[in-house]
């Protein structure tokens, strides 16, 4: 009987043992696997950089418009699941991303220059836009703009909150580090005007009962502007601050079933830049940054009397742009530039030898799959303007 104890546990203690070295071993191998694992991801995250970088200076040369697509958080209202459970957006990596077309039950991928997820802060965002801050002050003309539906976060994108600001503070904050990181060499201006275009017109938010009614006219050299729109020479963040607020109590917003505080109204600020060389030539760049009113399904955003003449507007200078950007891609010998008041202004940043980054806002949800769809197919389109390589606009001061 002692005997057969002492056999059983030295058996145990055998087995035991065994089993000790053989879950060492597994830990070892799973260690292993986990280096390899970490050291692939790495690998691949330079490829990524690599080929992003790559990307950059093919489009540089060609001059495409970059896209960049931004997700915006799903709210307490929306699904982000198809009845069948797929989810209507997923993110394959930073640049790529699948909508589920619940209609034809598959899903579509896109790839664009930049993907952010609903969890992108706007300081990520302002980062991957940055280095057009340093395009306009070397003498670019510059073109960012918002572009998707209704309530997909525009706004939010280019505006942003007092307290989590969005592009148009952010870039216009990095105009001035970089005036003041140049100081020693060169002298800069900086001016900034601020406009809408309402209802197929366009209104000066800076000088909102002037009497004068603006008109954008394209020069034979095929630059444009607006004569006698107000530009307000800024020397620090706070004269923006002050500027972007007094524009912003004169924008036309107003409550729609889609949004809460819905643009009625295209945006566009622009800054000018004036950057001499001390004793040398003069770079004047432009940075138009526009967050365009979003295109709307009338049925969805249930609006009636003003609010569906806002929205037939709307649209249609949204579709005039369209047919610029169809145009551009098929290299067309005419570009209807003259179809809207929108497509006007935009003439020497969508068209000339500009930089133009387009940032399409997307809903998460469900419900907005067709419009995400359509923003998504218009963007890839946009992906294929090629502009030619972008130019600096240098004055001669010899
Ligand atoms: N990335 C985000 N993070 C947090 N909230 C967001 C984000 N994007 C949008 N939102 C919120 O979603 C709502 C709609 O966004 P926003 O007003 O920016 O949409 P929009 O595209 O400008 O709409 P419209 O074309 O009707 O003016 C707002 O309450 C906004 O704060």
């Amino acid at each position: 009987m002692r005997e057969q104890q002492q056999h059983i546990r030295a058996e145990v203690t055998d087995i035991g043992s065994t089993f000790k070295q053989e879950i060492q071993k597994l830990f070892q191998t799973m260690e292993k696997m986990a280096d390899r694992s970490r050291a692939l991801e790495q690998k691949y995250k330079m490829a990524m950089e690599d080929r992003k970088k790559l990307h950059n200076m093919v489009l540089d040369l060609k001059g495409n418009i970059r896209v960049f697509v931004r997700v915006r958080p799903i709210n307490s209202k929306e699904k982000p699941h198809e009845p069948e459970g797929e989810p209507t957006i997923n993110f394959k990596d930073d640049i790529n991303i699948g909508v589920y077309d619940g209609q034809h039950s598959r899903r579509k991928f896109f790839e664009f220059d930049q993907v952010f997820p609903p969890t992108t802060s706007q300081i990520q965002v302002f980062e991957e836009a940055k280095p057009l801050a340093t395009s306009t002050l070397d003498g670019y003309n510059v073109c960012i703009f918002a572009y998707g539906q209704t309530g997909s976060g525009k706004t939010h994108t280019m505006t942003g909150t007092g307290e989590d600001p969005g592009l148009n503070t952010r870039v216009l904050r990095e105009l001035f580090r970089i005036r003041d990181e140049r100081r020693n060499e060169y002298d800069i201006q900086i001016s900034i005007a601020i406009t809408e275009i309402y209802n197929e017109a366009i209104r000066d938010l800076l000088n909102p009962d002037g009497k004068d009614k603006l008109d954008v006219r394209i020069n034979p050299d095929g630059t444009c502007g607006v004569p006698g729109l107000t530009e307000t020479p800024v020397s620090n963040v706070d004269d923006v601050l002050k500027c972007i607020g007094d524009a912003s109590k004169n924008r036309a917003t107003s409550t729609t079933d889609m949004n809460e505080q819905s643009s009625r109204s295209h945006s566009i600020v622009t800054v000018r830049t004036k950057c001499t060389l001390k004793g040398s030539d003069t770079y004047i760049g432009k940075i138009h940054l526009i967050d365009l009113a979003g295109s709307e399904n009338t049925n969805k955003s249930g609006v009636t009397g003003q609010g569906m003449k806002e929205a037939q507007n709307i649209n249609k200078s949204l579709s005039a742009l369209g047919d610029v950007i169809q145009s551009l891609v098929g290299k067309s010998s005419h570009t209807p530039y003259r179809n809207s008041k929108l497509t006007m202004m935009l003439k020497d940043s969508l068209g000339g030898d500009s930089k133009t980054l387009m940032i399409v806002c997307v809903s998460p949800a469900q419900f907005n799959v067709t419009e995400s769809l359509s923003a998504l197919n218009f963007a890839s389109r946009a992906r294929n303007v090629e502009l030619g390589k972008a130019k600096r606009n240098v004055a001669s001061n010899n």
